[in-house]
């Protein structure tokens, strides 16, 4: 592994050496004065001593630089080539802020997500209770934007990237996920298995009651999975990142995929950190430039990333970027959570199958795989391994079912 460019003195040391992107300047984009439809969606009751006074309480803390600006709905990205504006515009010497229509966010950086709540029109005080309306700014249009909004504000939580290098200096090494795929692919013939540690998912609710994610690892290995992903974000998974060492501790083999919302670079440090040794990048939610700018802190760490695409056009963006190893096809609908598996082979028709196979980049069919002819129909459309988590985690044993998936015995023992 390269040597980590991590310094060691707070409070920012010359040696972090981390490229722009983990300060996160956000670019102001959108000056929209597009109000409707309106809801009123919350009530607090106001300071009372602003109420005495006859004026409204302190704004909620939420997008601060949008408060203080309250006529205007302010959308924001995240990436590198926003950075130097952002970064003037947060010092105040940068003038105005430059403006952009939330659609030319996605013309131009090709992601679906927007990167942090618009704050909409200002707060309306009446008597004591403040009022926030409801618009399409500050309502996350669906589940995916709610969790990277959401992750977005607990990333101001984190602890500062510097604090992670000591500990990081004693993570495990980092297993070959790639290689991994690979060698079960050529044992079975049949795509590798990225098995998925997962209690519960926004569209599914609780999958399994009594979650022991290291005797579901234990198992999973046990009956021929290749990798496992584990679901990290705790408000809408229950997953954790204790999860990755609890389970490394206790001498699981396989690589472990840090299945999280990525947001920002500290948390592919943090996932090694914890024994990651794969990531997941989203095509949806981060732009051309910050895949890149992960990719290559991922490579620093020596950690494999899946890139995750749903649709067409992210393949195509994803395809333009050096250094992809793996791409994600997921088959899940992010605005009706209905899935459908023929979305991997739509994706890999045509020119873009050539492209991946010139490339020699390994697909990963992800969700909805429930039967051994949804194993082959992802199979012959190109996958190389499937990422697969409700069919199994719902079974009383999640690796005996692993046979009923596959529709044969994968396990390693069987192959002896
Ligand atoms: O699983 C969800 O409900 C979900 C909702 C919003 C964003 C992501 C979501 N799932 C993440 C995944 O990619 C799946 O956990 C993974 O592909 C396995 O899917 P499945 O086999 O269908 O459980």
């Amino acid at each position: 592994m390269e040597a980590l460019a991590i310094g060691s003195a707070p409070p920012r040391p010359p040696g972090l050496a981390l490229p722009p992107l983990t300060r996160h300047h956000h670019l102001l984009l959108h000056r929209s004065k597009i109000l409707a439809p309106r809801r009123l969606v919350a009530a607090a009751p106001m300071d009372a001593a602003a109420a005495a006074a006859g004026r409204g309480g302190p704004a909620p803390p939420r997008c601060a630089r949008a408060e203080t600006d309250s006529e205007d709905a302010v959308a924001t990205a995240s990436s590198p080539h926003s950075a130097e504006a952002a970064g003037a515009a947060e010092q105040g010497n940068g003038g105005p802020a430059p403006v952009a229509d939330a659609a030319d966010v996605e013309g131009v950086d090709g992601i679906r997500i927007r990167r942090r709540p618009v704050t909409g029109p200002p707060v309306h005080y009446v008597g004591p209770f403040q009022f926030r309306l409801e618009n399409e700014g500050n309502t996350p249009r669906n589940i995916l934007e709610r969790i990277v909004w959401d992750k977005e504000a607990e990333m101001k939580e984190r602890r500062p990237l510097y604090m992670l290098k000591g500990p990081l200096e004693n993570a495990p090494p980092v297993r070959d996920f790639v290689g991994a795929l690979k060698a079960s692919f050529d044992r079975t013939g049949l795509p590798a298995l990225i098995a998925e540690v997962k209690k519960a998912s926004p569209s599914r609710g609780v999958l399994r009651e009594d979650f022991e994610p290291v005797q579901i690892a234990q198992t999973y290995e046990k009956n021929g999975a290749a990798c496992l992903s584990v679901l990290t974000d705790a408000k809408y998974f229950q997953g954790s990142f204790d999860y990755l060492d609890a389970i490394r501790n206790a001498g699981v083999q396989c690589p472990l995929l840090c299945k999280e919302f990525i947001v920002d670079a500290w948390q592919l440090y943090y996932a090694r950190l914890k024994g990651a040794d794969a990531v997941l990048l989203i095509a949806a939610v981060l732009p051309d430039l910050d895949i890149k700018y992960m990719l290559k802190i991922c490579k620093i760490l020596g950690m494999a990333a899946l890139v995750e695409v749903h649709d067409e056009r992210e393949m195509d963006r994803v395809l333009g970027i050096d250094g992809v190893q793996l791409i994600g096809i997921n088959n899940r609908n992010l605005e009706t959570f209905q899935v459908d598996i023929s979305n991997t082979k739509k994706l890999l028709e045509g020119e873009r199958g050539q492209t991946i196979a010139q490339k020699g980049i390994i697909v990963v069919g992800e969700s909805g795989l429930f039967t051994p002819d949804h194993i082959s129909f992802v199979q012959n459309a190109g996958v190389k391994a499937v990422l697969v988590g409700e069919s199994l985690i719902k079974q009383e044993d999640p690796g005996k079912a692993i046979a009923g998936l596959f529709g044969k015995d994968i396990s390693p023992v069987s192959a002896a």
